[in-house]
């Protein structure tokens, strides 16, 4: 029977002998490496942190001991060993596994936000709720990515934890130096350094285990090794902020990771434990992946590492390619990335004007106010970043750089509904939050065509700040307009016209098929882009009134988002067709393929065109109308 078959919880790892964690660990490799290239998912990160998750789960008793994870999508392992090895063939499927840290599954799972550099401030609190409850027996262990390291919290709460010193708390740094690519920043280049200099930490921990029962030697060796450190490394940052360092550890060596955690456990304060592990460790395609190391792979054929299925064009290529053209002709556009070159579309613009492309690190907040910093240089920039990423530089993007009126052009990829990566991902606050933003003006293409259109239009405002959205994976053909009107793309127009459709960005085709259904049960639309949606084009006001009611169909949340900017318009116009709006629920969604979420929150042709018809029918701007409505028996 194969080892992992007998593993149901981490107490079952407790007599495993250090040839046994050998086999074990390959095991799980092979295992992760089987299922992932079925589902999909986290593949190179997951192989970085097998001996990690074993020693971890060896040396500290969890649930009880609490084991964060930043991030969280390096988990796969934690979870194996939690008792949900049996579930992987759902990863990140509805109803299945989800990709991070989730509650509902284990109470071995804290953490569910897959947001970067959170888990110091959660280690933090709970240490300290743990202290203040008089709670002792339980340790709080936190483990960070280096790429999360250079997000701005982790250094908040750093600076708290170093000032406890009497506050147990376990860091363990899992050093792959990379995000994506290499990480990047004074704290990376401080981490190799760490894993260069204190080389000889190892080779003296490695003797001190070995000639451990040779206590003169030791001892010796001791009053040499004192000698050497501070000849050769003078104590890093971490040392200097008050924190313990241990390291670095050599983090696929479960028994030099466990007794560097001992080590840690020992000390009774906060220390941090510096882990050297690489990402897609022991399967060559991912560690000779030169793009991430297999950060996150589609499903692959094992053998190969290749996808199964070629993808598409992509939303994030047609932004990548026209941004590099822009830049060949604006030698004032730069691009700034928060460590994630690649999957927002900035590596062609990098590759093209290296000079122009700024890599921040995880640090979102520092990106949006270091664009402000250059556009009072000057430059345009175009900050590239995930729509879920930016929440977190709300206050930087309102403050820094619109009440600076600065000319920054914002581009949020993964805009709308993800699916796959649970409720942290989805891109489906940005409407709501960037919406309250005064001179923020926002563009959502429908289409690749529009895309370039709405990027070069926002490059061009030179008086404030500008904000392209789009959703993830492929876009699909143009959709051509067949006439303009007032500066909307008219998409549609059916019959008498009964209802004004307002398509935003890539659900123009959603709202064409469900005109189709309307315009079946015997309802005119007329459907309308208008591109720029923020601020309202007036436009849409005189196409409202005198209309049975307005259709709104966004791809983000219905409450604060564009249909409530629109309803005000028509309010303050006093405009009283009704608002039909349709959009997401103000709920967290949990994961699953990106059509079964919209389905699931009802933004299907067929369930949007039954609610109009049904909202319709009680309508009174409707039943004072003279052609009462015929509901036929079903909305195809
Ligand atoms: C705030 C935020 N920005 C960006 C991301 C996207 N992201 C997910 S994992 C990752 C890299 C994390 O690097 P690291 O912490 O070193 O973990 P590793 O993948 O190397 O194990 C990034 C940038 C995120 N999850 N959160
Ligand atoms: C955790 C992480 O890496 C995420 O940022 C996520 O995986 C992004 O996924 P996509 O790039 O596939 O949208
Ligand atoms: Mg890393």
């Amino acid at each position: 029977m194969a080892l992992l078959d007998t593993i149901d919880d981490p107490s079952d790892l407790a007599d495993l002998s250090a040839e046994q964690l050998r086999s074990l660990a390959a095991e799980i490799r092979r295992f992760l490496i089987d299922r992932v290239a079925r589902t999909g998912g986290h593949l190179g990160p997951n192989l970085g942190t097998v001996e990690l998750t074993l020693a971890l789960h060896r040396v500290f008793s969890s649930p009880r001991d609490r084991i964060l994870w930043d991030t969280g999508h390096q988990a796969y392992v934690h979870k194996m060993l939690t008792g949900r090895r049996d579930r992987f063939a759902g990863m990140r499927q509805k109803g299945g596994l989800s990709g991070y840290p989730s509650q509902a599954e284990s109470p071995h799972d804290v953490i569910e936000n897959s947001h970067a550099s959170t888990v110091l401030s959660y280690a933090d609190g709970l240490a300290k709720g743990y202290q203040l409850r008089g709670v002792e027996d339980r340790a709080v262990v936190a483990v960070i990515g280096d790429g999360a390291l250079t997000g701005g919290m982790a250094w908040e709460a750093l600076n708290n934890i170093a000032a406890a010193q009497d506050r147990p708390l376990v860091i363990v740094v899992n050093d792959n130096g990379r995000s994506y690519a290499p990480t990047v920043g004074g704290i990376a280049d401080h981490l190799a350094t760490l894993r260069t200099t204190r080389g000889y930490e190892r080779f003296l921990d490695w003797v001190k285990r070995v000639l451990a029962p040779a206590p003169l030697v030791y001892g010796t060796l001791h009053g040499i090794k004192k000698g050497v450190k501070d000849l050769v490394a003078p104590q890093g940052m971490f040392e200097d902020l008050g924190l313990k360092y241990l390291g670095p550890v050599d983090g696929h060596d479960v028994e030099a990771v466990e007794h560097a955690l001992r080590r840690a456990v020992a000390f009774g304060g906060p220390v941090l434990v510096h882990c050297l592990t690489r990402k897609g460790n022991g399967y060559a395609p991912a560690e000779n992946d030169e793009a991430d190391q297999f950060h996150a792979v589609r499903v692959i054929d094992p053998a190969t590492g290749r996808p199964v299925k070629p993808s598409g064009r992509s939303w994030t290529s047609v932004f990548g390619a026209e941004l590099v053209d822009i830049a060949g002709e604006r030698d004032d556009v730069v691009g700034v990335t928060a460590a994630m070159l690649e999957p927002t579309g900035l590596a062609a613009f990098a590759k093209a004007f290296p000079e122009r492309v700024f890599d921040v690190g995880i640090a979102e907040q520092h990106a949006v106010t270091s664009a402000a910093g250059l556009a009072l240089a000057g430059t345009h920039p175009v900050v590239a970043v995930y729509s879920t990423f930016l929440n977190r530089a709300f206050d930087q993007v309102l403050m820094d750089v619109a009440l600076h009126k600065c000319a920054v052009t914002f581009v949020l990829d993964r805009a709308g509904i993800t699916g796959d990566d649970g409720a942290s991902h989805n891109g489906m606050w940005d409407l709501a939050l960037f919406g309250l933003v005064p001179g923020l003006r926002i563009a959502a293409p429908r289409d690749a065509a529009t895309l370039r259109a709405r990027l070069r239009e926002a490059v061009e405002v030179d008086d404030g700040p500008t904000l392209v959205r789009f959703p993830k994976g492929e876009v699909g053909a143009d959709i051509t307009a067949i006439e303009q009107r007032g500066g909307l793309d008219v998409l549609r127009r059916e019959g008498a016209e009964d209802v004004l459709i307002v398509a935003v960005g890539s659900f123009a085709g959603l709202a064409m098929d469900v005109a189709d259904r309307l315009v079946l049960q015997g309802i005119g639309a007329l459907v309308v882009d208008p591109g720029w949606i923020k601020p309202v084009n007036p436009a849409l006001i005189e196409l409202a009134e005198g209309r049975r009611a307005v259709v709104t169909i966004e791809d983000g949340l219905r409450h604060g988002g564009f249909s409530s900017w629109l309803a005000q318009a028509l309010r303050d116009a006093g405009v009283a067709t009704p608002v039909f709006d349709f959009g997401v629920p103000q709920r967290f969604l949990d994961h699953g393929t990106r059509a079964e979420v919209l389905a699931a929150c009802g933004l299907t042709a067929q369930e949007t065109a039954r609610t109009i018809i049904e909202r319709m029918s009680t309508s009174d701007t409707w039943l004072d109308g003279d052609r009462p409505l015929v509901m036929k028996e079903t909305v195809q």
